[in-house]
């Protein structure tokens, strides 16, 4: 069943048209990546979904529902969080205050809490510290479950592993492999490694539209694809 659907979405930043044609159908349960060059419009296409920027009306629905003209914060009561790609962490608060900042009512469900420190160890030790202090992937880690600490249905999570170490990223994969047996993940991912061990829906977008959607299965079998639209081969 289909939980995300954008169907020939266009947005303008200003003057600039940044997305042209971007049609995606996201299903219900696991991981689906979207794919792209550098500048190829993957941030926007996200930013589109959570009404930062005014997508073409009519063009993103959720759960059938027509999100046009939606405030973030009512797109986000609708149960869709999104993790930017600059983490949108508080630097100068504990770990505790910035999960607290992410709840609706600024206390903990003790159940989900045991669920956030099982998926990410490192944010219960470090939970009275000052999130400066965290390293990049733990960042990424808080930045990812304050996007949880309450149950969505869809979570967007912007390029996640830029910058971290080989052995950060394995712990990531593990814990967002986690996280979607119970959330619809849409993943956008220069990494191909970490993207394709994760997904199994994909689309790749290039210069504002949509240039292949498909099963990751299949993307990752056709290596001439991968080259022309990536520029990479594995
Ligand atoms: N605020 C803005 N004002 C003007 N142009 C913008 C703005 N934000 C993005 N763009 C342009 O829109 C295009 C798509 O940007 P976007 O950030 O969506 O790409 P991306 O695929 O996420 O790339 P990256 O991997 O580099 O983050 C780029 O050409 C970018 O320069």
């Amino acid at each position: 069943m289909t939980l995300l659907s954008l169907q020939n979405m266009k947005t303008n930043i200003g003057q600039y048209a940044v997305l042209h044609d971007v049609s995606i159908e996201v299903p219900e349960g696991g991981v689906f990546v979207l794919l792209g060059r550098n500048g190829a419009g993957k941030t926007t296409t996200l930013r589109s979904i959570m009404g930062l920027w005014q997508p073409s009306p009519g063009s993103v629905t959720f759960r059938g529902r027509d999100l046009t003209g939606l405030h973030t914060v009512d797109i986000a009561r609708l149960g869709i969080a999104f993790v930017p790609e600059n983490m949108g962490i508080f630097g100068g608060l504990t770990v505790e205050e910035n999960m607290i900042l992410a709840t609706a009512k600024g206390t903990f469900d003790p159940k989900r809490l045991t669920y956030i420190y099982d998926l990410f160890p490192a944010l219960q030790k470090f939970w009275d510290k000052p999130a400066w202090s965290l390293s990049g992937g733990q960042k990424q880690m808080l930045a990812v479950a304050r996007a949880i600490i309450e149950p969505r249905e869809l979570i967007l999570i912007d390029e996640p592993t830029k910058g971290l170490a080989p052995a950060i990223i394995d712990n990531m994969a593990a814990a967002f492999r986690e996280i979607a047996q119970s959330t619809t993940i849409l993943l956008v991912e220069q990494n191909f490694e970490f993207a394709r061990s994760l997904g199994q829906n994909m689309a790749v977008i290039d210069d504002g539209r949509i240039a292949h959607a498909g099963t990751m299965q299949d993307f990752v079998a056709n290596s001439a694809l991968q080259d022309q639209l990536l520029g990479l081969s594995v």
